[in-house]
């Protein structure tokens, strides 16, 4: 692990927190703890939108669904089919994960393996869903990001149940959503035009649509703020997240 200020390592899913050592910086986190829960649809941006606004204020910045994605490459790598519920459960329990908080230095890694950018490969996106939809996989895997959160201490996390099972006493609620349209069209622009329409509505929408049946993140529960990016510049829709964050600071 990069030691820094927002840095955090999961050493497993089941003991999440095992051998993280916070560096001073991260007991200075915790001393103004406020925690920013942001979810929504694939291609809102989350991930983009929320990394921003985590460097913008200085706080640590988790990325769920690369949780999610490093268990899916974890489960392929070993073989593990991934339609067998029992299976799955067992190798996330096993999953030997390291994720930084750091929104500078985001790594992601899997025992020896560094899969960073591997966990963004088409047929993890594809996949991925099978984890997100096995509850005993979900439930370690909610465990371990629980945790994540009470350590960091001043985080923007992200994913599709932040704001309601993650995180739902978060001092911040936020579902960030654009229309299909435009998520299609922001996924098709960052891949660099090298997927077929099939191929974007596979990973954007369809994806979505296997995923909602687990957690809904199309609708804001009570008490959670929506912003619509569709017709907002990436700089508008940071200042909008991270206005929102120093209303309540
Ligand atoms: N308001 C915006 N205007 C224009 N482009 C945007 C805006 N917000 C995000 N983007 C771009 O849209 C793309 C998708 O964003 P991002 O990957 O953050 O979405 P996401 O919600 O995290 O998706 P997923 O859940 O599938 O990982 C990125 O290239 C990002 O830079
Ligand atoms: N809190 C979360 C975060 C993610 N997921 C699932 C749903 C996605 O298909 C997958 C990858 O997420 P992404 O990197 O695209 O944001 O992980 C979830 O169910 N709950």
């Amino acid at each position: 692990m990069t030691a820094g200020a927002a840095d955090r390592t999961v050493t497993s899913a089941s003991d999440p927190l095992a051998e993280d050592h916070p560096t001073d910086q991260s007991h200075a986190h915790q001393a103004r703890r406020l925690v920013v829960a942001v979810d929504g649809p694939s291609g809102s941006g989350k991930s983009s939108v929320c990394r921003a606004a985590a460097r913008r204020l200085r706080a640590a910045y988790l990325d769920t669904g690369a949780m999610y994605r490093a268990a899916t490459w974890y489960c392929l790598d070993r073989g593990v089919d991934l339609d067998d519920e029992g299976a799955v459960a067992l190798a996330v329990e096993d999953l030997p994960l390291s994720l930084s908080t750091d929104p500078d230095h985001q790594t992601v890694t899997v025992g020896q393996a560094d899969v960073t950018e591997a966990i963004r490969e088409a047929r993890i996106s594809e996949r991925v869903s099978a984890i997100a939809t096995n509850r005993e996989a979900r439930a370690l895997l909610v465990a371990a990001q629980r945790r994540l959160v009470d350590e960091a201490g001043f985080v923007v996390a992200e994913g599709r149940d932040i704001t309601t099972v993650v995180a739902p006493d978060a001092q911040v609620r936020v579902l960030l959503t654009a229309s299909a349209e435009v998520r299609l069209a922001r996924r098709g622009l960052q891949m660099g035009g090298t997927q077929s329409t099939e191929a974007l509505q596979r990973q954007v929408l369809a994806r979505d649509a296997k995923d909602s049946t687990a957690v809904n993140f199309t609708e804001a529960a009570d008490g959670v703020a929506v912003l619509d990016s569709s017709d907002l510049t990436f700089e508008e829709t940071v200042d909008a997240l991270v206005s929102r964050v120093e209303s309540v600071r």
